[in-house]
C-alpha cells in the first residue's frame, strides 16, 4: 500500500493528528527559501519526539549534505530528506548513519531516471522524492507542480514517492499509479505550516481507505 508523508509540520496538535493516519512526518530544519514551516532545532526535536507511530523526518534545503546529516543526526532523526545533490561517492564513504531520502527537484525528464538508478545503488535509501522546485515551479495537470507523465514512467523503480501540490483534489490521480509514497503539505493546509484535518483525512481516505463510509 503507498505510504503517507505529511510534511511542514510546524504544531504540536497537528503533529498528534497526522501520527494516527500517516506513516512519514516531515519536519523542516533548514531552507534557504523562505518558508513559514521552518523549525528551529528545539521545536523540531520536541514536536518530533511526541511521535510515536508515524517516522520523524528531517528536511533539509540549502546545506551540503555533510552539514545535514551533521545536523539532523544531532537532532535525533532517523531520516534526513535532503533537497540538494548527492555526492553518491561521497556519501557511500562514511556519511552514512542516518536513512536518506534524497530529493529530486524536477525540471525535465531528461535525468531523472539516471539520478533514481544512481541513488538507488546507496544502501540506505528510505525513499526517493520527485518534488518541484521550491521557486519557479511549473503547473501540469489537476493542479500538480510535477507531471503525471513523469509519476508514470518513475513508479516501477523502487521506493519513489512523489510531492508537488498534491491534495484532495487531485490524489486520486497519483494513487492509480501505486507509487511507494505521496507527500502532502500545502495541498492539505489553511495556511501554511497549519494543517486542515478534514483535508487530510480526504487524503488518507483515497490512499488508505481510513475513514471511508
Ligand atoms: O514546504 C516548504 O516550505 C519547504 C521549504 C523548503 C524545503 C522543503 C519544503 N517542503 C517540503 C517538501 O519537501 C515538499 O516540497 C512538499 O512536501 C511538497 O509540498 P507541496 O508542493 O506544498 O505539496
Amino acid at each position: 500500500m503507498t505510504l503517507l508523508k505529511v510534511c511542514g509540520l510546524t504544531r504540536r496538535i497537528d503533529v498528534e493528528f497526522i501520527d494516527k493516519h500517516a506513516d512519514y512526518a516531515g519536519f523542516i530544519i533548514h531552507s534557504d527559501v523562505k518558508t513559514q514551516r521552518l523549525l528551529s532545532p528545539n521545536e523540531a526535536r520536541d514536536l518530533a519526539s511526541t511521535l510515536s507511530k508515524a517516522k520523524p523526518v528531517a528536511v533539509v534545503r540549502g546545506l551540503g549534505l555533510r552539514d545535514a546529516v551533521e545536523l539532523a543526526t544531532g537532532l535525533g532523526f532517523p531520516i534526513l530528506q535532503y533537497h540538494g545533490v548527492v555526492n553518491v561517492d561521497e556519501y557511500l564513504s562514511g556519511q552514512g548513519n542516518i536513512n536518506l531520502a534524497p530529493v529530486i527537484e524536477y525540471s525535465d525528464d531528461s535525468t531523472v531516471v539516471k539520478t533514481i538508478e544512481e541513488y538507488l545503488t546507496m544502501s540506505n535509501v528510505e525513499y526517493i522524492l520527485i518534488d518541484a522546485p521550491k521557486a519557479g515551479y511549473r503547473l501540469f495537470e489537476y493542479g500538480l507542480k510535477i507531471p503525471l507523465s513523469i509519476i508514470r514512467r518513475v513508479v516501477g523503480l523502487s521506493r519513489i514517492g512523489v510531492a508537488g501540490g498534491i491534495g484532495p483534489g487531485n490524489v486520486k490521480f497519483i494513487i492509480k499509479y501505486n507509487p511507494f509514497l505521496i507527500d502532502v503539505n500545502s495541498g492539505v493546509e489553511s495556511s501554511p505550516g497549519v494543517k486542515d484535518w478534514r483535508l487530510i483525512m480526504e487524503v488518507v481516505k483515497v490512499i488508505k481507505g481510513e475513514g471511508a463510509p
